[in-house]
């Protein structure tokens, strides 16, 4: 169990910018313990004011992309060229990989980890994508509180953990490889949708012609999408991370998005309604958790499964059934 304080030592301290505490306060969030889970929703609701004051960047892109190498750079180049404090967090529901976390096992952001201006976060390990996705949401709130004023959520570009991270973000960059062939073949059509911007990344070298051929690629299919409610339409840019090239422009179509949809109302809307689909889904999670906790659906549960895995008793009627134990 967590080595626990009282709400207002955790406030206190998450205020003052201390780190420790921010990732005390973290490791409650993440917690199963009802104890834990009760406090850590008091220290989140009582900092609650204090954050909403940075932008929230979601960063996602097949592995060997370049995603660690990228954060760091980029991560990097915000903390010294714009002067912005970065807090990184992680989404891997570790179920889909062997083990680890995305950041947790890294060397790579070596530099980023020991700078002061920068609090790295790996995603706890062990947890569902729900559970994840919970946790990531609080932390965010957390690390805002605690004067990040840019947050990078990290997601492996594989899964269904996009739409979790599109939809607790205000932007979201894709990063892509420059292949040989047809440039948009195996892209998740949905992934392509939610990007606000894409990245061809690793444009140095020999690779930079490649890179160049597949932005115009990217950018004529992105054009192909109508503009969403934002009003914003996706740019396309290269970079490459090792020789720190592509950064600023990558920085300044941040910054263009955050202008536009800040002056037309789509910011402020985008994070009321992202929040109420937190509630929801809180609320979804909380039904279910109680459910599946409930002594005679326990009981239950392995007699009626039997029967419909058997086809004695239609899935919907055995859902019901047990459904009405509660
Ligand atoms: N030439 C070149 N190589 C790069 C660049 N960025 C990353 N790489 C290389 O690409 C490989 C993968 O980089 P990582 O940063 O580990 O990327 P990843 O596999 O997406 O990382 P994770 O998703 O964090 O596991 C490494 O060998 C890097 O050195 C770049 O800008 N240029």
């Amino acid at each position: 169990m967590a080595k626990r304080f009282s709400p207002e030592k955790y406030v206190e301290g998450i205020l003052a910018g201390d780190r420790v505490m921010l990732s005390r306060a973290i490791t409650l969030v993440e917690s199963r313990l009802t104890s834990d889970q009760e406090l850590a929703q008091e220290v989140v609701n009582r900092v609650l004011p204090h954050a909403g004051n940075s932008v929230r960047i979601g960063i996602t892109g097949v592995p060997g992309v370049g995603k660690s190498t990228f954060i760091e750079a980029f991560g990097n180049y915000l903390i010294k060229e714009q002067g912005k404090k970065l807090a990184v967090l992680a989404i891997d529901p570790t179920s889909q990989r062997s083990g680890g976390s995305i950041l947790g096992d890294k060397t790579r952001m070596d530099s980023l980890s020991i700078n002061p201006q920068a609090f790295i976060r790996p995603s706890p390990a062990g947890k569902s994508l729900g559970g994840v996705s919970r946790s990531t949401r609080e932390s965010i709130i957390l690390c805002e509180a605690a004067g990040f004023d840019a947050i990078f959520v990290e997601t492996v570009g594989v899964g269904q953990s996009e739409t979790a991270v599109h939809a607790m973000v205000d932007f979201f960059l894709l990063l892509m490889l420059a292949g040989a062939g047809d440039e948009l073949q195996g892209i998740k059509r949905g992934i392509m949708e939610m990007a606000d911007a894409i990245v061809i990344t690793k444009a140095d070298g020999e690779n930079i012609g490649k890179a160049k051929a597949a932005r115009a690629e990217y950018q004529s299919a992105l054009h192909l999408y109508p503009l969403g409610a934002s009003n914003w339409s996706p740019k396309v840019s290269t970079c490459s991370a090792l020789q720190h090239s592509g950064l600023d422009t990558i920085w300044q179509t941040i910054a263009d998005y955050l202008e536009l949809t800040q002056a037309n109302g789509f910011f402020k809307k985008k994070r009321h309604d992202q929040n109420l689909q937190w509630m929801y889904e809180a609320i979804r999670q909380g039904l279910e958790d109680n459910f599946y906790a409930h002594e005679q659906v326990k009981q239950q549960m392995p007699v009626i499964a039997a029967e419909v895995k058997e086809g004695k008793k239609s899935a919907f009627a055995a859902a019901t059934e047990l459904l009405k134990l509660v």
